[in-house]
């Protein structure tokens, strides 16, 4: 039976910005950003540029003609570019608001299966073509940002939105088969029926997809325990130009290297996932939470760290330092702030939250704002300093665009260290990214808070703004940018705990990881993808003196 055609599916995005089109902010809206970013940067009068229209966007004619055999599922139209150009973070956003869009790729692919994908394999080796996979495309680190235009003939993108199906459910062993463009609303919105949920909702959860998560690690709803996508996995099948793998559906095996391992995090260099086992919980019935205030950032970090060692497991614990929590509404700007949460989908969980508010007491927290399964804590965590929070975390990123229309610098990066040098490595950081804020952009604001916790070590995320102009404001970026992430690898972190490497990262990443396995990489790579046209740049370059055959 002849396949239906297929292209962007559901309701248009809007490609400047967070959200779908039509739903503009108001000039309000904009004004009180406006207002608050003067405030904190102590600055005036900035210029808020307008919203770019597809009709001012100029992009090169596409090098591509595509063939009859895939025309039912690839198009070269301006919009469908235009949208896959760039994902979300800073420097995405400020190309965007410059109109630059000469990165845009030659064809956009929205492939209805495997044989699709297969296909585009194809015909992309047989011309010479990088691809480019795209789930959500809410990249900050520059996951899908093509190659240099001359570095290839063209360049696809290969969409994979029309694969958004739960294929099978397994209630027994509490798992479902996902196919991996599917995003997060309506991934929990099929398993609803079921009393099941994955329970992985990232910050991005409304537009990125499964198949992103996987591909690059992400972090989401749990701050211990399950933080990253990775133990959510069960098996994985990826589609590559050599041929497809599908791994076995174990609980666990001590059979060699996980091969699911060889995908989760390849950021789209190794294959295309397409499906996924995934391990799911049942949805929550008792909740209990609280926030707690401390004087000293510090002292505060200690209680947090008792908590997360003491395997009390809470599914929330962000800890906002005093311009955070004032940031998010969660304080007044003169204490820290811990918002701490324990869940069950089976029992209650009042006397976790006991213990974990002993501890912080014994560290000089106080409570200020409290709520077991007696007093309906759902309800209290969408009001006061945690509801305050919440709604800033899920409102905030339909404003993102606005700070690159200002041309102010506003970023975030995060990272992963140990407990034993907590304090001095955060002080270092802080001291680097505040000096290079003075001496070249005259100030500028950083501030941290911890979204996730092991008991070895706290995952912080920085987020930094300062001021600058329309005309420097990504020069300013990158010098900010380059002197945080050299703290980060000279202090010994990681240079991402969840945002992935994409290219923003990518020369940090370098130095992070030993080269021996950087070459395994490299080597697995020409295996699975002899041409090496999926995702260049990313992660691995192609050896020097490799020959292309064919
Ligand atoms: C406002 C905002 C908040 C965010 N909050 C979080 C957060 O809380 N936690 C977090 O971890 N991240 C967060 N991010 C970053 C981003 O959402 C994650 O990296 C997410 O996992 C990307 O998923 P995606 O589907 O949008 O992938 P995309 O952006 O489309 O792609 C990301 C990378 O994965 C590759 N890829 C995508 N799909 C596949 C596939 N099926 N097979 C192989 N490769 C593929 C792409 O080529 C690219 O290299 C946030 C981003 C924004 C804009």
């Amino acid at each position: 039976m002849a396949k239906e055609k297929s292209g962007y599916y559901g309701t248009r995005r809007k490609f400047w910005s967070w959200g779908y089109e039509g739903e503009d902010n108001s000039q309000d809206e904009i004004r009180t950003m406006r207002d608050r970013v003067e405030q904190r940067l102590g600055i005036k009068d900035i210029e808020v540029l307008s919203d770019p229209t597809l009709d001012e966007i100029e992009l090169y004619p596409s090098r591509i003609k595509i063939p009859r055999t895939l025309e039912d599922f690839c198009t070269t139209e301006k919009w469908d570019r235009v949208v896959h150009t760039y994902g979300k973070g800073f420097k995405d956003m400020t190309l965007i608001y410059r109109r630059d869009f000469k990165k845009a790729p030659d064809v956009v692919a929205y492939p209805r299966d495997e044989e699709d994908i297969a296909a585009i394999f194809d015909w992309c080796g047989e011309n010479g073509y990088a691809c480019i996979p795209y789930g959500g495309g809410s990249s900050v680190t520059g996951g899908f940002w093509g190659p240099e235009r001359d570095a290839f003939p063209g360049v696809v993108v290969i969409d994979l939105g029309n694969l958004n199906q739960i294929l099978e459910i397994d209630p027994v062993s509490r798992c479902a088969r996902i196919q991996a463009g599917i995003l997060g609303p309506a991934l929990e919105e099929q398993l609803k029926p079921h009393g099941l949920t994955l329970r992985h909702i990232p910050q991005s959860w409304e537009f990125s997809s499964l198949g992103g998560w996987i591909a690059t690690r992400s972090s989401g709803h749990y701050a211990t325990h399950l933080t990253h996508i990775d133990d959510m996995v069960e098996s994985l099948r990826v589609v590559t130009p050599a041929g497809t793998i599908q791994n076995r559906r174990l609980p666990a095996s001590g059979a060699g290297p996980n091969p699911d391992r060889m995908f989760i995090g390849s950021e789209g260099t190794m294959g295309i996932i397409t499906d996924a086992w995934m391990r799911l919980q049942g949805r929550v019935k008792f909740r209990a939470n609280a926030s707690i205030s401390f004087k000293s950032f510090y002292e505060g970090a200690k209680a947090v760290r008792q908590i997360t060692q003491a395997g009390l497991f809470p599914a929330n614990a962000r800890y906002l330092d005093e311009q955070d929590a004032k940031f998010y509404g969660a304080g007044d700007g003169t204490d820290s702030v811990l918002l701490l949460g324990f869940e069950s989908a089976d029992h209650p969980v009042d006397a976790w939250l006991e213990r974990g508010l002993e501890i912080c007491k014994d560290f000089g927290g106080v409570v200020k704002q409290r709520a077991g399964t007696a007093d309906n804590a759902l309800e209290t965590s969408r009001s006061g300093p945690q509801g305050n929070w919440r709604h800033q975390f899920r409102y905030l990123p339909r404003l993102m665009h606005t700070r690159a229309a200002m041309g102010i610098v506003s970023f975030t990066f995060e990272t992963a260290y140990t407990w034993d040098r907590f304090e001095e490595v955060d002080t270092e950081i802080m001291r680097r990214v505040r000096t290079a804020q003075k001496e070249h952009l005259g100030g500028g604001i950083v501030c941290r808070r911890f979204s996730f916790l092991y008991p070895d070590g706290p995952a912080p995320y920085y987020s930094i703004m300062a001021p600058s102009t329309h005309a420097n404001s990504l020069e300013a970026y990158s010098m900010l940018h380059d002197v945080a992430s050299d703290a980060l690898i000279e202090l010994g972190a990681t240079i991402t705990h969840h945002h992935a490497v994409g290219k923003s990262f990518r020369p940090w990443y370098d130095k992070e990881v030993d080269p021996l396995f950087r070459r395994v990489l490299a080597a697995a790579k020409t295996e699975l993808d002899p041409k090496w046209m999926l995702n260049p740049g990313l992660i691995v370059d192609k050896p020097t003196g490799l020959k292309i055959v064919g």
